[in-house]
C-alpha cells in the first residue's frame, strides 16, 4: 500500500485539523462538519495528482487550448455516518463521480470493550473496473474499513482503490495494509501513535460521528 501522509508538508490543512481536534472549536458542529469537508477538498486535490490524464481540446471564445483532463470513472463510497462530510468535500472536486454509501458501526456486547463491526446498508453503482474512493475520516483499528471492503468486493472489482481518511493510527494503517490489495493507495491527513483500550485514536479527536451529528443510542 502506498501511504500519502499529507500533513507531513505544512499547509493550511494543519489549521483545519487543529480545529477538529481542539476541545473548544470541535463543539461547533457546523464548523466541525465544514472542516472535515475542507479536509476532503484538500485530500481530493492531492489525490487528483495521481489520476490518469489525457489531452482534450477546449474551445474558448477566442481559440482552442489542449488541456490535460482526468478520465477515471470514479465511484466515491463513504462509510456512514462520519463519512458524510468527507464525502461532500471530495464530491465538491470530483463532481462527476458516481456515489455509493455503506453503513458500518461498532456493536459492543453489554459491559464489554470488545466490539464487532456490523455492515448493513450498501447502495452502490457497479464498481467493476472503476476508480474506487473509500472515505471515512477515522481510521482507528481499521476494522470498519476492512469489513466494508469485504462487503464491497462481492459486488465487483475496482481497477484502483484509494482510501481517504483524516486521522489514522499506526496500528490501523498496518491492519488495513494486510487486508487491502497491494496497489491500494491511502490518502491520510495525519497519523497518531496510539489507540486506547476502547479502540479510540489518542490524541485523535474523540468521536467523529457524534461531533458531526450528535450522540446516538
Ligand atoms: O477503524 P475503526 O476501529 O473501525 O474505527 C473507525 C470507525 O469508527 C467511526 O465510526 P463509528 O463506528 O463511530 O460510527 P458513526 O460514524 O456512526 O459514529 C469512524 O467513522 C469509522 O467508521
Ligand atoms: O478515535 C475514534 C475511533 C473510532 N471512531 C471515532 O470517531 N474516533
Ligand atoms: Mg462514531
Amino acid at each position: 500500500m502506498e501511504i500519502h501522509h499529507i500533513a507531513e508538508n505544512h499547509s493550511i490543512l494543519n489549521k483545519f485539523i487543529a480545529e477538529i481536534r481542539a476541545v473548544k472549536t470541535q463543539k461547533d458542529s457546523l464548523r466541525f462538519r465544514r472542516n472535515i469537508e475542507r479536509i476532503g477538498e484538500v485530500l481530493g486535490y492531492e489525490l487528483s495528482k495521481n489520476l490518469s490524464y489525457a489531452g482534450v481540446y477546449i474551445e474558448t471564445p477566442l481559440g482552442k487550448k489542449k488541456m490535460q483532463l482526468s478520465y477515471n470513472n470514479i465511484v466515491l463510497c463513504s462509510i456512514l455516518r462520519a463519512g458524510l462530510p468527507l464525502h461532500q468535500g471530495l464530491l465538491n472536486y470530483f463532481d462527476d463521480a458516481e456515489n455509493a454509501f455503506i453503513s458500518a458501526y461498532r456493536h459492543h456486547p453489554k459491559n464489554n470493550n470488545n466490539f464487532e463491526i456490523v455492515v448493513e446498508y450498501f447502495a452502490s453503482p457497479s464498481i467493476d473496473n472503476k476508480t474506487l474512493l473509500l472515505a471515512d475520516p477515522m481510521l482507528a483499528t481499521g476494522q470498519s474499513l476492512v469489513a466494508v471492503y469485504e462487503a464491497i468486493k462481492k459486488h465487483g472489482t475496482p481497477k484502483e482503490i484509494h482510501i481517504v481518511a483524516v486521522i489514522g493510527s499506526k496500528e490501523g494503517i498496518d491492519f488495513i495494509e494486510n487486508h487491502f490489495p497491494k496497489h491500494t493507495q491511502l490518502w491520510i491527513a495525519t497519523i497518531d501513535n496510539k489507540l486506547n483500550d476502547k479502540g479510540y485514536i489518542v490524541p485523535g479527536l474523540g468521536d467523529a460521528g457524534d461531533l458531526a451529528y450528535g450522540t446516538k443510542l
